[in-house]
């Protein structure tokens, strides 16, 4: 993927890397931090203060369309979801199409984020891009503030830090809360807009974007072409029938398959076989897994859910943990187990019973 050389200002850079849908991927990579965290982005080269760092790229979505999404889409998927402001209307960046775009990546410190989230306008469509809250320096994370208080991680993070990755019970995730990715969005292209043509934020509710009116880079209009009206947006919605928009405006919407298919990532700690309370799930999952001989089971598949009680019972031991298997002669099997704090009572019995089948299934040596 080319990268662009940074000769513009901040501004002009993050419109030129959004309107070419690029990132600099020379000067960030991508690196899987720990089982907690999951991947983050890092710097490769330092950053300066005010440097345009990287897009949060996915697509363009009506806030209808996004509550339509919310409603069928996994809870790994939904904290892909960034609501904004823009124009007296509420929109949705949806990134949680597995894609190669780093922006979604990014991680959340609502501490000591170095990076902040601006609104930018480029061929007349807000993008979502991450400016440097202070110089960067190489090798650092990329992280912002993704707002609101309600993240899970944040009440755990004291925990992981203090704790072994052995998880005791008291350490199961907190059911994710089904919150939107607040976009504490600034709107880069304020300096030259009056307040009418930024108009202030409605107050939205706690789960809604702040947006957030600043003074930021001067955008001029050769810079950021003109945006469509309001209407001419909705306009376009309504001829649609549908909530997103056509696909000229936006890139195609990623199928809810594949987007199931991409809630599987998990990692790992390992935890010795005797360390496991009670695992009758092992023999019965293995059973199931030899009886189907495919390497993902969907509902239909699956010829008979296991009890309540028994799903309850794996729900108490399960977390992000391994579980060797001795089968002799020196070889052993690793069984993997996935929750995270995005499994939770949001997710349904079902739901979690096919997630670790696919799991175990897709680690089984
Ligand atoms: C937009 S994604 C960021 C990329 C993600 N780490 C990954 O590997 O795909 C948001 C998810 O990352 C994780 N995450 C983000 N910030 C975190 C933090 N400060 N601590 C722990 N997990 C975090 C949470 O699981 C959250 O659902």
């Amino acid at each position: 993927m080319a990268t662009i050389r940074r000769r513009n200002t901040p501004l002009k850079d993050a419109i030129a890397h959004a309107t070419r849908a690029i990132d600099k991927a020379r000067e960030l990579e991508v690196k899987y931090i720990n089982s907690f965290k999951g991947r983050g982005l890092f710097a490769k080269v330092p950053y300066q203060k005010g440097d345009f760092i990287v897009e949060y790229r996915g697509e363009l979505i009506s806030s209808q369309e996004s509550e339509r999404r919310r409603g069928i889409y996994h809870s790994k998927c939904t904290v892909f979801m960034f609501d904004f402001c823009w124009k007296e209307r509420m929109w949705c960046i949806d990134a949680a199409q597995e894609d190669d775009s780093l922006g979604r990546l990014v991680n959340d410190d609502h501490i000591y984020p170095n990076c902040k989230m601006k609104r930018v306008i480029a061929e007349g469509k807000p993008h979502l891009c991450l400016f440097a809250l202070r110089d960067i320096k190489a090798g650092e994370e990329i992280t912002y503030d993704y707002g609101g208080s309600d993240w899970p991680w944040r009440k755990q993070a004291k925990v992981q830090e203090t704790a072994s990755d052995t998880l005791s019970s008291e350490e199961v995730p907190q059911s994710p809360s089904p919150s939107k990715m607040q976009a504490k969005v600034q709107n880069t292209a304020a300096d030259t807009m009056s307040s009418e043509e930024v108009p202030q934020s409605p107050s939205f509710s706690e789960m809604q974007a702040k947006t957030q009116e600043t003074s930021a880079d001067t955008l001029s209009s050769e810079e950021a072409p003109q945006s469509p009206s309001v209407s001419e947006m909705q306009a376009k919605t309504q001829e649609t029938g549908a909530n997103t928009l056509s696909s000229e405006e936006v890139p195609q919407s990623p199928s809810l398959s594949h987007m199931q298919a991409k809630t599987q990532e998990t990692s790992a700690d390992t935890l010795s076989s005797e360390e496991v309370p009670q695992s009758p799930s092992v023999s019965e999952v293995q059973a199931k897994t030899q009886e189907t001989g495919a390497d993902t089971l969907s509902s239909e598949e699956v010829p008979q859910s296991p009890s309540l009680s028994h799903m309850q019972r794996m729900w108490m031991y399960m977390r992000t943990m391994t579980v060797e298997q001795h089968v002799g002669q020196g070889h052993k099997r690793v069984w993997m187990y996935l929750t995270t704090a995005s499994m939770g009572q949001h997710v349904s019995h079902k739901s979690v019973w096919l997630n670790v089948i696919r799991l175990k299934m897709a680690r089984l040596h």
